[in-house]
């Protein structure tokens, strides 16, 4: 899956990923109305505004994006049916043939972790019959509980061609209050970024092993030294965008082969239709997705001139 993920980057000439984040609010009220009428003002109702609002922005962009990042936590708040709409995502994004990352972040101990992989990126076997619950192509990892906790997804990466992307040093403005801490005069991300590269070294692709690492774009010193630590991990960049993350700091996320990092946006494409700089261009509610698709050329196109 990753060189799948490596050669639809090139291919489309876009190293970027759409974050698939939908909160209800996002959601034009014409598509709540419609799905209300249907469902009623419930967790059914929720569960098909956001599929058909996901179904439109992912409609309007797939031809120009190689992968989707749905988050997990914006479907499992609505319980079942939530669910049951990240699954209809992520089935229709395999019919659109997008690589699909899975923002799961889970990890625990290892029958637990093990429980995880096989119902997101591998099979769980139901008498004589095996199933793949999920479908996702990657998902991400979060490895505090340790290799414990990792190893079972590297077991099925190894065994379904899938892949992760672990945690080492994340976007959030309270990330340094553990993962900087020094230990043995080294920050704990670059710990964990040798781990990452180690784990990986197991499970190479032609040119990237199936085992990423999530770098935030708020912190790019740290993701130069990254960077170099791990050389032949994709590295996933959230923070681009909603979170303050500018291009210009992205080129050291890259090897000097314009590969090796996908940056991800989420609010900042899904709800581009709220931008004043589309509602110029005649975006409206109505038209939301094509905000969303005008949204994706500009991303590509500043990520593309900062780091060529
Ligand atoms: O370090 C991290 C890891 C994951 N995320 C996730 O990425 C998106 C970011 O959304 P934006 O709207 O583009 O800010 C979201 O799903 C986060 O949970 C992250 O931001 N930072």
């Amino acid at each position: 899956m990753i060189n799948k993920l490596v050669d639809k980057i090139k291919q489309k000439d876009a190293p970027i990923v759409v974050g698939l984040d939908p909160m209800l609010d996002y959601v034009p009220n014409f598509i709540k109305e419609e799905a209300f009428n249907q469902f009623g003002e419930t967790l059914e109702g929720a569960g098909e505004a956001i599929w058909q609002y996901n179904k439109a922005i992912i409609d309007a962009t797939h031809d120009l994006i190689p992968a989707v990042k749905p988050q997990i936590a914006m479907y499992e708040q609505f319980g079942i049916e939530g669910i049951k709409a990240f699954n209809k995502t992520v089935e229709y994004c395999r019919q659109k043939d997008l690589v699909i990352i899975g923002d799961i972040k889970r990890g625990d101990i290892g029958s637990t972790s093990k429980a995880y992989a096989v119902g997101h990126i591998g099979r769980v076997q139901v008498g004589k019959n095996s199933f793949c619950p999920f479908k996702e192509d990657f998902v991400t990892v979060n490895p505090y509980l340790g290799s414990d906790g990792v190893n079972p997804f590297i077991d099925v990466c190894k065994e379904e061609k899938k892949g992760i992307f672990v945690l080492v040093k994340t976007s959030n403005p309270s990330s340094g209050e553990f993962q900087d801490r020094l230990i043995d005069n080294r920050p704990l991300y670059e710990i964990v970024g040798e781990k990452v590269n180690m784990w990986g070294s197991e499970c190479m692709g032609d040119e990237y092993s199936y085992v990423g690492a999530v770098v935030g774009a708020t912190y790019p010193k740290m993701g130069e030294t990254l960077r170099k630590i791990m050389p032949k991990a994709m590295i996933l960049v959230p923070g681009y965008g909603a979170q303050g993350g500018k291009a210009e700091d992205l080129k050291c996320f890259f090897n000097e082969d314009g590969l090796g990092a996908i940056i991800n946006s989420s609010r900042g494409i899904i709800c581009a239709y709220k931008n004043d700089k589309y509602k110029d261009k005649g975006i409206t509610e109505m038209n939301f997705a094509d905000a969303s698709r005008m949204a994706v050329i500009d991303m590509i196109e500043d990520i593309n001139s900062a780091i060529k």
